[in-house]
């Protein structure tokens, strides 16, 4: 596309167009939100590999509980709703992260892709209504993790535009990058070690749409050279499945040959549950994105997205038409709460939840959420393969509020967002007649055909916030773990058990850092491609000196 041209991303292209067999110093797996800003750092002093099982994003206008994930250079970054938050002190000391590189790390991603929000009216009134709601103090626009209300940095910029982590690419050597697009990772390699009880990774195996087998290795004569795995929670557990690095049994469930026994690998995958609440305006409101958090005490975010019937126009020719076939946010074939199952969504399925969604009062189309997302959570499943096909999904089971003090703060969260739906700031985004509205709604076709996701109803719980925490649980999709620090990697990140080997992305996270992840992702990439790069160099110091 022109945008990736001005950029002048020569060192990208397309898999099929990749050598059978190549070398490199360090081959990098997915080039997601963390996977970039490595790659570009990485890329300051050794010759890198970057493979990306997607595409481009610029030029692209375009258990129950639904979920998503991105396949396309620069990963989560480009579908996600673009809030940028750092994690807490408290989190970096926790992970053991070295503060000052911390700071710098962030700072560095922080120049090359965050904004400051224009906050609107909804926005403004969101904030207002969370002081108001007790959730204080006023932190005014801050990147920090801090209790209180506050505005939050964006990575879209004044004029809306997306900037993804796929742009810390322009600041690659770009010489020493090579990227390829379209290439599917289906194996680490490995080779015995001589003298030495672990295996060594030496490259990877990667197929091209044709299914044309690709392998890559490690250049040989550098110890420090390795292959980092950066596919995601669900990519990089994943491929060290694949690989042989998991628990033995599953493995061989698969006919997978043990590499190293890592009954840890898949395990403690959480996914933040998200619950929200739907309020209808009185008066059109503008399309935002999550630009303002309350960091409550009791361990609940209280965040907001408005407008969501932006694609429909307010006014004007046309807007019935427009309005008939596109329900923007809601919208069974694209929308982030469309909830017929992605392999459920076929032609007749998709016509039935539309003429579902046409019925609805328009009304009730207009207005906003407030959502809230919990702490940690406490309640963790796992990630196990479905199949030995490295283009297939694996199974996820995330065992949403199975911790009972997950629900609690659920549904603290939920009365919070009571009182700010009820505040004096909120009040001219809400219906005076509470009551009145509600029939217009029952009316109209009925709710109960729109679940938010495919849990059985009514099962456990029968006070009523609990069981509206349970019976609406969505996903915010910052899911996390299946290669815990302490567990699979060590505090370096490295895969323990076997060498030149590490995982540097939101699979290696026990918590979900800050009030949404992305910040944190995209600096670890940062800062441990400095450190890498920094242990090479003190290592090839000493190996001059010899
Ligand atoms: C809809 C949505 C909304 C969100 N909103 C926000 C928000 O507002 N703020 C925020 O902070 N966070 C948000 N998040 C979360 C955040 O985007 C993620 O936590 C983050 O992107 C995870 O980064 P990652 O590097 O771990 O994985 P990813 O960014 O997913 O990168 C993994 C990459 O690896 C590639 N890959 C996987 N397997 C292979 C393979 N075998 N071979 C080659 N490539 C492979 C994938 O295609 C992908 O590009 C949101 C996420 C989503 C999905």
């Amino acid at each position: 596309s022109q945008e990736a041209q001005r950029y002048n991303f020569r060192f990208v292209r397309h898999a099929r167009d990749a050598p059978l067999v190549s070398y490199y110093n360090y081959i990098i797996v997915g080039g997601g939100t963390a996977g970039c800003p490595l790659a570009a750092t990485l890329s300051e002093h050794s010759r890198v590999l970057l493979l990306e099982r997607g595409g481009l994003p610029y030029g692209n206008r375009n258990d129950g509980v639904v979920n998503a994930r991105a396949r396309v250079l620069g990963g989560g970054s480009c579908l996600n709703a673009g809030f940028y938050t750092r994690a807490s002190s408290a989190y970096v000391r926790a992970s053991g992260w070295d503060h000052r590189l911390v700071n710098a790390s962030y700072r560095w991603v922080e120049r090359a892709l965050v904004f400051r929000p224009g906050v609107p009216r909804w926005q403004c009134a969101l904030r207002q209504g969370l002081l108001e709601a007790g959730i204080t103090p006023d932190n005014g626009y801050t990147l920090e993790h801090v209790p209180g209300t506050k505005i939050g940095g964006t990575i879209f910029d004044r004029r809306g535009r997306r900037h993804t982590a796929a742009d810390f690419l322009r600041q690659a050597h770009p010489r020493r990058l090579t990227v390829f697009l379209h290439a599917t990772v289906s194996r680490i390699l490995f080779r015995p070690a001589e003298g030495l009880a672990r295996p060594v990774a030496s490259g990877v195996v990667f197929t091209d749409p044709l299914g044309v087998e690709h392998h890559v290795y490690l250049r040989r004569g550098g110890s420090k050279n390795e292959v980092i795995l950066a596919a995601g929670t669900l990519g990089s557990p994943q491929l060290l499945m694949l690989s042989g690095i998991g628990p033995r049994l599953h493995l061989e469930k698969h006919g997978i040959r043990t590499i190293h026994d890592q009954p840890g690998v898949g395990q403690g995958v959480a996914d933040n549950p998200m619950n929200s609440v739907f309020v209808p305006s009185p008066i059109p409101v503008a399309l935002s994105l999550v630009q303002v958090v309350g960091v409550t005490r009791f361990g609940s975010f209280i965040e907001g997205v408005s407008g969501s019937q932006f694609g429909i126009p307010l006014h004007g020719r046309g807007a019935a038409r427009h309005a008939a076939r596109n329900f923007g946010m809601f919208s069974p074939m694209t929308g982030q709460l469309g909830t017929v199952p992605p392999r459920e969504r076929t032609p007749e399925a998709m016509r039935r939840a539309a003429e579902v969604m046409r019925r609805l009062d328009r009304r009730a189309f207009r207005g906003g959420f407030i959502l809230e997302k919990i702490l940690g959570p406490l309640s963790t499943g796992h990630i196990e393969l479905r199949s030995t096909d490295a283009h297939a999904n694996p199974a996820v089971t995330f065992n949403y509020f199975r911790d009972p003090r997950d629900v609690e703060r659920c549904v603290r969260g939920i009365e919070a967002i009571e009182r700010v739906a009820r505040s004096r700031a909120f009040s001219r985004f809400t219906y005076a007649n509470h009551t009145a509205m509600e029939a217009a709604f029952r009316r109209a076709a009925g709710t109960a055909y729109f679940p938010v996701n495919l849990l059985p109803r009514h099962s456990r719980d029968t006070r009523p916030l609990q069981q509206y925490c349970r019976e609406t649980v969505m996903t915010i999709w910052h899911y996390h773990g299946g290669c815990h620090v302490g567990g699979v990697v060590d505090r370096d990140y490295r895969v323990m058990g076997v060498q030149g080997l590490r995982v540097i992305d939101s699979s290696t996270f026990k918590y979900s850092p800050g009030t949404n992840p992305q910040a944190t992702v995209m600096m670890l990439g940062r800062y441990m491609g400095l450190r890498i790069l920094k242990e090479r160099w003190i290592r090839k110091g000493a190996e001059d000196k010899h």
